[in-house]
């Protein structure tokens, strides 16, 4: 891909980007949105934030994009303080969900617009335009307006358009909930690519757990205006830190249970339906409450072998998902998830309402923080 080529800002500063919330808090009249939230985004690097509906997450951007004012705290840029500077002097550029382009322009003058608002010659801007247009793989549709373009490829032009001031951060808000699943695949790998070929820094807001893992050399995941963990996904996944992470993550089984004796670095925890399951932990004060966590595809069916955890339960739910089939095991007190390798599974295949045991190595369980 190409360069933009626009030099309004200064091209020797490298690398370009850092993002960082010092204890951010966001106020709107009662409700406390975002809550003294800090959070550091290298340059250069694809951020997502993450989280349910309402959890903060595009107040969090919007007061980086300074689209929104902080009620309490610092936003730095390349350890510059914006938290007073205007949207176009902070050197980052947004891109909404609606893409909002103007349906009267071509794809051309749309992105062309915003060099013509900021006085750019009529020629200078038209190159400028199809400089960025190519950057997207657009230039052929230079002269078409949105309603001739797809879903994705008006994607790609408010994109385009989100460049032309050559930001060091993008900001984008759900920029793939108006594709459809096939379309939002691809386009997030296109997202990916954009992002490491310019070399800038990406913040992407979403509440889809798959699409920042597939993106995210940082995920950050939301929960009532505050962080609940942050870190690469590979990590967020293999050690969620809290219950609320582990569920929302997906994978996981959430089981809730008491200490009942502590030694050897490792925990007996009994749960409510009678279950008793060790989990490697140490320091652990007897009757404490706890959650214990284990992925729904590291649980196997069977006795197991030494140092296992075993539930017994009816079978619930069967669901085909190709690859795997994810069985829902009906135990005493909770529900257990178990995705099996599909061969697996067909090699004695179960019906809902058999029974079942499912067991676990010890050491495949997660002590829980509470937060
Ligand atoms: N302009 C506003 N005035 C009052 N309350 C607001 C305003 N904007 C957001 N809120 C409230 O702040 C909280 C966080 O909203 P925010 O839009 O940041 O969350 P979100 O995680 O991006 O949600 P979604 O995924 O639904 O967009 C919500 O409770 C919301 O109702």
């Amino acid at each position: 891909m190409g360069d933009p080529g626009l030099s309004n800002r200064s091209e020797a500063r490298s690398p370009r980007g850092a993002v960082e919330a010092v204890a951010v808090t966001k106020r709107y009249d009662r409700t406390e949105a975002v809550k003294a939230v800090t959070l550091k985004i290298p340059s250069g690097s694809y951020c997502c934030l993450l989280g349910p509906s309402g959890c903060g997450k595009t107040s969090t951007l919007r007061m980086i994009a300074g689209h929104e004012a902080v009620s309490e705290g610092d936003i730095l840029i390349d350890d510059q303080n914006v938290t007073d500077l205007p949207p176009a002097r902070r050197g980052t550029a947004m891109m909404f969900q609606s893409y909002a382009l103007f349906p009267h322009l071509d794809c051309l003058d749309n992105v062309a617009f915003s060099l013509r608002m900021r006085g750019v010659a009529r020629a200078e801007r038209r190159r400028k335009a199809l400089d960025l247009l190519g950057v997207v793989q657009m230039t052929d549709y230079a002269a078409r307006r949105p309603s001739q373009l797809s879903g994705g490829q008006q994607q790609r032009v408010a994109l385009a358009r989100a460049l032309t001031t050559n930001p060091d951060v993008l900001l984008l808000d759900e920029p793939l909930s108006a594709l459809d699943p096939f379309l939002r695949t691809r386009v997030r790998a296109e997202l990916k690519r954009l992002q490491a070929d310019l070399a800038i820094t990406f913040v992407h807001v979403t509440h889809s757990q798959e699409e920042a893992m597939a993106l995210a050399d940082q995920v950050v995941v939301m929960n009532d205006g505050r962080i609940e963990q942050s870190g690469s996904a590979r990590e967020v996944f293999n050690s969620p830190r809290t219950p609320f992470v582990a569920r929302f993550i997906g994978g996981h089984n959430v089981l809730a249970g008491r200490v009942e004796s502590c030694s050897g670095g490792r925990a007996a925890v009994a749960g409510a339906g009678g279950s008793r399951l060790l989990v490697p932990a140490g320091g652990l004060a007897g009757g404490s409450e706890v959650f214990l966590a284990v992925r729904s595809d590291r649980i196997r069916l069977g006795e197991g072998e030494g140092d296992s955890n075993v539930l017994e339960g009816r079978v619930a739910a069967i669901e085909y998902q190709g690859a795997r089939v994810r069985v829902t095991l009906a135990c005493a007190a909770e529900e257990l998830l178990l995705d099996l390798d599909e061969a697996v599974f067909f090699a004695g295949p179960l019906a809902p309402g058999d029974w079942a045991k499912a067991c676990w190595p010890v050491a495949e369980t997660r002590l829980l923080q509470s937060l």
